[in-house]
């Protein structure tokens, strides 16, 4: 006996809930939220905090569903209403139907006279099963309109904030938690509030029913909800918990299934000899997973056995109440059998509003989970000042000053005050060695980071001012982590623009990607992923060209070309530098390459070093500086020699 409550008790242990938190021992730590250690959120699910909540959150669930569906929202709510209304017909028509059998006088008489009572009983219970079966269908109509809005307004916000945002960790879980249980939350909030409404008619007449035939049988019914309501919440804020509790660490086994599952690290999986690896850390993080949720089906299971126990007995003390009324003959018969109706029907109601209000406290959780992350995305939306700004069509002259950025979480910052000039017409590049910024800094020159110190200008105007937008839609880029599009090669170059024939043709033709659309089996109509029939790949080189010609097909005034070489072969390189200097007259190139042989004819050079400006000039004169630029000039030409 005693080893067998020591075994139920087990997962209430404190150090045993600590220890399933701690993450394996060969993985970096993970930022986990213990559920027995966040007292903030612990407090933020409160039963009273939750019920005080709730309201909002209702609210803010009808009015999606109202943006949704207006009509179905409607019918839905009338529907269920009505149906409420009409069980509260059918009892009071029973109860007259039993007055009229327990009556005095002769069987047949009494039947006579309940024969009225009986064709409303009848013709309630109809209209209300027919009320509820278009309740139902509006109901599901409704559902997928809602999820499809919510999907909707998370990726629109996720697509549209800042780029620093998915820099940072915290703002990732709150994506993900709003992504899985969030958005399945949103429609089930709806629809149990909805029952929740209906739920309160039928509880309203079986108890107006009750209450009119003995006063003292209401506030019994309503005693046996207590520890039904008790023990939902009870095992809602387990569940909510325990959820919370593993969003890191499932975040972290959906990457590792990702990088067991994607073909595009297959190769690599299998020549590292990894599998072995990523298995048992996805195990490691699943069996862990796995025992939190055995332990919180055990606590979930003990809560509402104990809930159903207590309601049992309160229930039996409401008809003991019952049959004491009788005895001592404070009720006639007639009033018991109306009451045992009406108890019956007021303890389904009650069981279904209770079982209605505690999936509305616990989706609440999770639907207050999505309205966190679209409320804290809506503030990381890029922030503009006053009235937007369109970007001039050409500039003459980009300054970035005494630029500093600091990524979310860093701890130091990857530039410091960083100051730069881009004319129209010129090429300009940023060499440096790894990590020293060049890359953080194209993007803020493209607007995609905003700098924490600082100010980019384009033609005097301040990024602020302008419409980001529209901004992005005036520069090429071509980026060293470019995005192999699952699309065809013609829809990889034109991207979304307009398709100009003569125009795809030119760009691919500069970017030397017409050889390799010339050896596709569709040509330019190839779809390029492997995961679909007739799918082809390309290789590294390959797929460069092709983002190459997409940065030449957008023709804006700046390109930015980040290591557009980097897979290429010699020859490739060698043209590619070659038209990318043609394309810069009247436009601006900015180059980020490793390959300084390909700066040597760039306007000017800045040489960065651990986020600062260490150097700038052309070619030329830093080579007379025999600073950084000379150093690292110096060593690939020794290689070439
Ligand atoms: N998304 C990010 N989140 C946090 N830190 C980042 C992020 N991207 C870059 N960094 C850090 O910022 C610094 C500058 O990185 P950046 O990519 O700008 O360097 P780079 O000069 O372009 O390097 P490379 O020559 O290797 O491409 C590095 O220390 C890097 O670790």
């Amino acid at each position: 006996m005693r080893s067998l409550w020591s075994r139920l008790m087990r997962p209430f242990r404190r150090e045993n809930r600590k220890r399933r938190a701690v993450p394996a021992d060969d993985l970096p730590k993970l930022t986990e939220r213990p559920w027995v250690a966040h007292s903030a959120e612990l407090a933020e699910t409160k039963v009273s905090t939750v019920a005080r909540r709730l309201p909002s959150l209702v609210t803010r669930s009808m009015r999606l569903a109202w943006q949704a569906g207006p009509r179905d929202t409607l019918a839905a709510v009338v529907c269920n209403l009505l149906a409420g209304v009409f069980t509260a017909f059918g009892l009071l028509a029973t109860t007259e139907v039993l007055y009229a059998l327990f009556a005095e006088g002769p069987t047949p008489e009494r039947v006579r006279e309940a024969l009225p009572s009986l064709a409303l009983v009848g013709l309630a219970f109809t209209l209300q099963g027919a009320l509820q079966s278009a309740a139902g269908w509006a109901q599901s109509r409704l559902d997928p309109q809602i999820e499809r809005a919510v999907q909707n307004r998370l990726l629109d916000l996720t697509t549209g904030v800042e780029l620093a945002a998915l820099d940072d960790s915290d703002f990732l879980d709150d994506l993900q938690r709003a992504e899985t249980r969030g958005t399945m939350a949103a429609p089930l909030m709806v629809v149990y509030t909805i029952d929740v409404l209906t739920g309160l008619v039928g509880l309203t007449a079986a108890a107006g029913v009750l209450g009119v035939l003995h006063p003292a049988l209401l506030p019994l019914l309503l005693l046996t909800a207590v520890p039904l309501c008790w023990a939902s919440v009870r095992a809602a804020r387990m569940g909510y918990f325990t959820q919370l509790a593993l969003a890191a660490s499932r975040r972290r086994r959906w990457i590792l299934s990702d990088l067991m599952t994607n073909r595009h690290q297959a190769a690599e999986v299998r020549s590292f000899t990894v599998r072995d690896l990523l298995l048992r850390q996805y195990d490691e993080l699943s069996s862990r997973e796995r025992d939190v949720e055995l332990d919180l089906a055990l606590r979930q299971t003990l809560t509402r056995t104990a809930g159903d126990a207590l309601q049992g007995l309160a229930t039996v003390a409401v008809y003991a109440a019952l049959g004491w009324l009788l005895w001592r003959g404070s009720v006639p018969l007639a009033v018991a059998g109306a009451a045992v109706l009406a108890i019956r029907t007021g303890k389904t109601s009650l069981a279904n509003l209770v079982y209605a209000v505690n999936r509305c406290y616990e989706n609440g959780l999770y639907f207050a989970d999505y309205l966190h992350f679209c409320d804290g995305a809506e503030r990381r939306l890029p922030k503009r000042q006053g009235e937007l700004l369109a970007p001039p069509g050409r500039f003459e002259l980009i300054r970035a000053e005494g630029v500093t950025f600091t990524y979310p979480g860093a701890d130091s910052p990857s530039l410091r005050g960083v100051s730069v000039e881009l004319r129209r017409g010129e090429v300009v590049a940023l060499v440096g060695e790894n990590g020293s910024g060049k890359t953080t800094l194209a993007k803020i020159l493209a607007g995609l980071y905003d700098p924490e110190d600082g100010e980019v200008r384009w033609d005097g105007t301040s990024l602020w001012r302008m419409d980001p937008a529209l901004l992005r839609e005036r520069i090429a880029v071509i980026a060293q982590d470019h995005t192999h599009w699952p699309m065809t090669a013609r829809h990889n170059v034109i991207m979304g623009r307009p398709d100009v024939p003569e125009a795809v043709e030119a760009a691919i033709a500069s970017s030397g990607a017409d050889e390799v659309i010339a050896a596709l089996a569709h040509g330019y109509d190839t779809l390029l992923d492997r995961r679909f029939d007739g799918g082809a790949e390309l290789s590294g080189g390959q797929w460069q060209r092709l983002a190459a010609a997409r940065g030449f097909y957008r023709d804006e005034p700046l390109l930015i070309c980040d290591e557009p070489s980097a897979a290429l072969d010699a020859r490739a390189e060698h043209a590619l530098f070659e038209r990318i200097r043609a394309h810069a007259a009247g436009r601006t190139v900015l180059l980020i390459t490793h390959r300084l042989a390909s700066v040597r004819h760039a306007d000017r050079v800045y040489v960065l070093d651990q986020g600062k400006i260490v150097e700038q000039g052309d070619h030329a004169s830093l080579m007379a500086a025999g600073g950084l630029y000379a150093e690292l000039y110096g060593l690939q030409a020794e290689a070439y020699r």
